[in-house]
């Protein structure tokens, strides 16, 4: 990384430089592979290669230290607002190391001692200011090698993968395949991913180059590639790491290289956090899963679907969006979850169902438990600030303030029946201990500062309660001298007072001086009067901003003392706000079902059945939206056909995202819905709808077809949307005929298939468990209207042309199209059809073997012509061009015809 190391110029005079730039030196040494930022008083500065970078990043001005050996760039931050230069330099890749003065200046004999107290990742943030509203994870990685047996190769290619979200104590762990672990790695989207430095080029200094910007192990990622210590990643080290947090490592975990996967990330969160080994107590919830427990939905289905994001990047008109009603950040996070890990055990589904129907079912209970849960802070990352010792007293009554909610949140739920939400209810712990203490130690309103008092409650304990008492009784007998000394000396004007400075002094205006009595000392002289004191006054000063030096000392003690308790039962802590967060999502669920029309459906092994379906997301924008049924039982494979803009896609996607919603727990979007569970969904969209996916080619397209065609089971969901687009029509429509057989006869697995291709619809003449479907269009009289509505059979043509005139592409271009739809092209060319195939042409289903597939015939198409124009037309799939690229190449055509 740019700017990253000592800086050249110091290596060069190493031996000269001052104590101070010394450390800097060193420290650069030690995080390498961060900028790091030097506090020096109240700034936070940097030298160098560094301060050139970070002037031009931060935009902040680049100065010059001068010392006795040398002239050094140097350029800082202010300590106060740091968050903001941090976030911008993480943005622009850099990690951050944080170098505090970790002693008192004052002590300090020669310079001040400086430390790294932590290093700022991507995936490591935990300061609010930086992170976003949903989990930040960083990942690790592990190549199953030591695993490897010549009886399994495929092991070779299987990999360990932890997860960890430092700012929630969130910890998983699992393995498995290539294709899993990519899967897991785009469902969590970690913003950092670290694996074991590889002891490459080292230099003379036995330091090793980081391989920062390559991809960790070939993986597909986003976030930053970061190589870490390799000795971490070893198993006895990673064993000594992990116990600091699990009992017994051995016991958690099914492979070894699970356990070195986990205990490196541990050690790497430890390093960032600055803490010492096992330091990172709020992370008590190491957990291994197996990603088979869930459906699999990789990031090119939840992408198509668009489940968090839409196809721009966005969060509106998302899956997400709509159901998100949630009352909390827990619950928030907790629905993404849910989410990106449907379930598979139809058992725990319809646990979530039960609760979802009970809470629609019960409208005051539901909102009375949604009401309460809006005042739930979220207390994840709180308790993590408490463990970690960075909460104010601020975050104690916020926790407080929200555990106060689960008596009164169980007392709601109290004769609720559904048995998911009696366990929840039986596990919420009412942490009466924790909400006791901290209602007793701290004041209801404590500032933001803990070092300055006012934060524990009168009565938490004596020593405090008396020192305030001799603050207090000292203030009152300076409040009330004023009146006395007025008494005693006759001078009205007399005034008591206070200065940082000069402390209590008692003020005489000059024409009274003369009746200042004796036993009043001179302490400063104004323009107009003077000011005394008293001995007594002065007895009584030392005595107050003793007490009150000593009360503020003692409040710190107390209140780390009781932030300690409080971070000692974290782990119960984070237990109630795991439930907390389940609670929301099941009453958001049943709050969505109520106010959007949901049903709930019903999970059997037949095969989908959905009746009035709709689309969770294009409802919500679409005010006439046209609901649809979908029966894939018997036939499982259906073929869908209709003019562009008809709503194939959206109905593809509707079915898939009512699949989606069931194993979730969620009710759906239709009218009834009988389900099946199925494992994964699959989505190969086409070329054009591929948007966020960058420029996509025919390559990629097949390379997606292969893993949907390898991977997909009986059990799976396959949306196929205009698939064999990418290429010519002739080489396009056979892919897409052999694929739809294949899937029919090799795989089983239940399929939508969206298509131009209309010669498509006749696999059903020779497939049982083929059915075409086909969306209407209303052609009364010259209008087009499209009814967005499916019906079973092929449609009789592809509208194109009307789509093209809808588009308003001029009357002679549109009936000279349709003469030659009509009466075909001239030359003896006929319409765009292929011929029906003949019995020797038609594919016989096939019942074994991969390879075959290659042998099947398309329907064959006859492009003999001279004619360029007619070439060119023959090759052109109206039905999928937009009416634009229509009128555009029609008008090509005509020019080329005119010169
Ligand atoms: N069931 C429906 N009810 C009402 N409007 C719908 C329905 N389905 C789709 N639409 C509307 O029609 C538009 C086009 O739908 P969609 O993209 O699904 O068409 P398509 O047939 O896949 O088109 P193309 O072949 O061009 O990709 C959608 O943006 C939506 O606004």
């Amino acid at each position: 990384m740019e700017a990253t190391g000592p800086p050249a110029k110091m290596v060069e005079r190493r031996e000269e430089l001052t104590p101070m730039l010394s450390q800097y030196f060193d420290l650069t040494r030690e995080y390498d592979d961060a900028l790091v930022l030097f506090q020096v008083g109240d700034f936070y500065e940097t030298f160098c290669e560094a301060a050139e970078a970070a002037a031009r990043t931060l935009e902040i001005t680049l100065t010059q230290r001068e010392d006795s050996t040398g002239t050094y760039p140097m350029a800082g931050v202010p300590i106060d607002n740091v968050a903001p230069y941090v976030e911008t330099l993480l943005d622009a890749g850099y990690r951050v190391a944080i170098a505090d003065q970790v002693q008192d200046p004052s002590e300090a004999s020669g310079v001040v001692d400086r430390a790294v107290t932590r290093v700022v990742t991507p995936g490591t943030v935990v300061d609010e200011e930086l992170l976003g509203a949903g989990n930040t994870y960083t990942a690790a990685l592990v190549p199953c090698e030591a695993e490897r047996r010549e009886d399994a190769p495929d092991h070779r290619d299987r990999f360990a993968v932890a997860f960890v979200d430092v700012s929630t104590g969130e910890f998983r762990v699992t393995s498995g395949p290539r294709d899993v672990v990519q899967d897991e790695l785009d469902r969590l989207a970690p913003a950092e991913v670290v694996t074991a430095r590889q002891p490459t080029n080292a230099n003379a200094d036995g330091e090793t180059e980081s391989d920062g910007d390559t991809a960790p192990h070939e993986f597909a990622v986003r976030g930053m590639h970061t190589p870490f210590r390799e000795s971490a990643f070893e198993t006895d080290t990673a064993r000594e790491t992990l116990s600091g947090y699990v009992p017994t490592p051995e016991a958690l975990f099914e492979t070894d290289a699970e356990l070195r996967v986990a205990g490196g990330l541990l050690a790497y969160a430890e390093y960032t956090q600055g803490v010492d080994a096992g330091g990172l107590e709020y992370i008590s919830r190491v957990r291994r899963y197996d990603p088979r427990e869930g459906m699999r939905v990789d990031a090119t289905a939840l992408r198509s679907l668009e489940v968090f994001e839409n196809r721009e990047g966005g969060d509106e008109h998302t899956l997400l969006g709509v159901l998100d009603t949630t009352s909390c950040a827990l619950g928030r996070r907790e629905l993404t979850h849910w989410l990106r890990r449907p379930l598979l055990d139809r058992e725990r589904i319809e646990a979530r169902q039960d609760a979802v129907a009970e809470l629609a079912d019960r409208a005051f209970v539901r909102e009375e438990a949604r009401d309460l849960l809006r005042d739930v802070y979220d207390i994840e990352r709180l308790v993590t600030r408490v463990a970690r010792g960075r909460a104010n007293a601020r975050d104690l009554r916020a926790l407080k303030s929200t555990l106060d909610v689960v008596p009164e949140l169980k007392a709601v739920l109290a004769d609720c029946e559904a048995a998911s939400v009696r366990e929840r209810r039986a596990a919420l712990d009412d942490l009466a201990d924790v909400r006791g203490l901290i209602g007793r130690a701290i004041v209801e309103e404590p500032p933001i500062e803990i070092t300055e008092g006012g934060v524990v409650a009168d009565g938490h304990d004596d020593d405090l309660d008396e020192l305030r008492a001799t603050e207090r009784e000292g203030r009152e007998w300076v409040a009330d001298l004023e009146a006395s000394e007025r008494e005693r000396t006759g001078i009205d004007s007399l005034k008591v007072g206070y200065n940082e400075v000069h402390g209590y002094y008692i003020e005489v205006t000059n024409p009274n001086l003369e009746k200042v009595p004796d036993d009043y000392t001179r302490r400063q002289t104004l323009k107009n009067s003077e000011r005394f004191y008293t001995p007594e006054l002065k007895r009584r000063e030392d005595e107050i901003l003793g007490a009150s030096e000593r009360a503020d000392t003692r409040e710190y003690q107390l209140f780390t003392d009781v932030r300690a308790e409080v971070g000692g039962e974290a782990e119960r802590i984070q237990r109630v706000a795991s439930v907390l967060a389940e609670l929301d999502v099941l009453c958001t669920l049943a709050d969505v079902a109520v106010e959007r029309d949901y049903t709930r459906p019903e999970l059997d092994g037949d095969g989908i059945h959905v009746e009035g379906g709709r689309h969770p997301v294009v409802e919500t924008t679409e005010p006439r939206f046209v609901p649809n049924d979908a029966d894939l039982r018997e036939r499982n494979v259906a073929v869908i056909t209709g003019p562009n803009m008809s709503g194939k896609s959206t109905y593809m996607r509707q079915v898939a995202l009512i699949q989606l919603l069931a194993q979730v727990g969620s009710f759906v979007p239709a009218k009834s819905a009988r389900l099946p569970v199925v494992d994964r969904v699959f989505t190969r969209v086409g070329a054009s709808d591929d948007i966020a996916g960058g420029a996509s080619t025919f390559m990629r397209e097949m390379r997606e077809l292969t893993s949907i065609l390898h991977d997909a089971t009986a059990d799976s969901l396959v949306l196929l949307d205009e698939v064999g687009r990418g290429t010519s029509t002739a080489d396009g429509r056979a892919i897409a005929w052999a694929v739809t057989e294949f899937l029919h006869d090799e795989v089983g697995a239940t399929t939508l298939f969206a298509t131009h291709y209309h010669e498509l619809t006749r696999v059903a003449d020779s497939r049982e468990r083929v059915q075409n479907l086909h969306f209407t269009i209303d052609r009364s009289g010259d209008a087009v209207t499209f009814l967005h509505s499916v019906v079973e059979g092929a449609s009789e043509a592809s509208y194109g042309v009307e789509v093209a005139k809808l588009a308003g592409v001029p009357g002679t271009v549109i009936d000279r199209s349709r003469g030659l739809l009509d009466d075909g092209l001239p030359g003896g060319g006929e319409r765009g059809h292929a011929p029906t195939p003949t019995p020797e042409t038609r594919p016989e289903p096939r019942t074994n073997g991969h390879e075959e597939s290659t042998e099947v015939t398309p329907p064959a198409e006859d492009t003999s012509s001279d004619d360029p124009l007619e070439a060119a037309l023959r090759d052109l799939n109206i039905a999928s061009m937009t009416p634009i690229e229509a009128l555009t190449w029609l008008h090509e055509r005509q020019q080329e015809v005119e010169r």
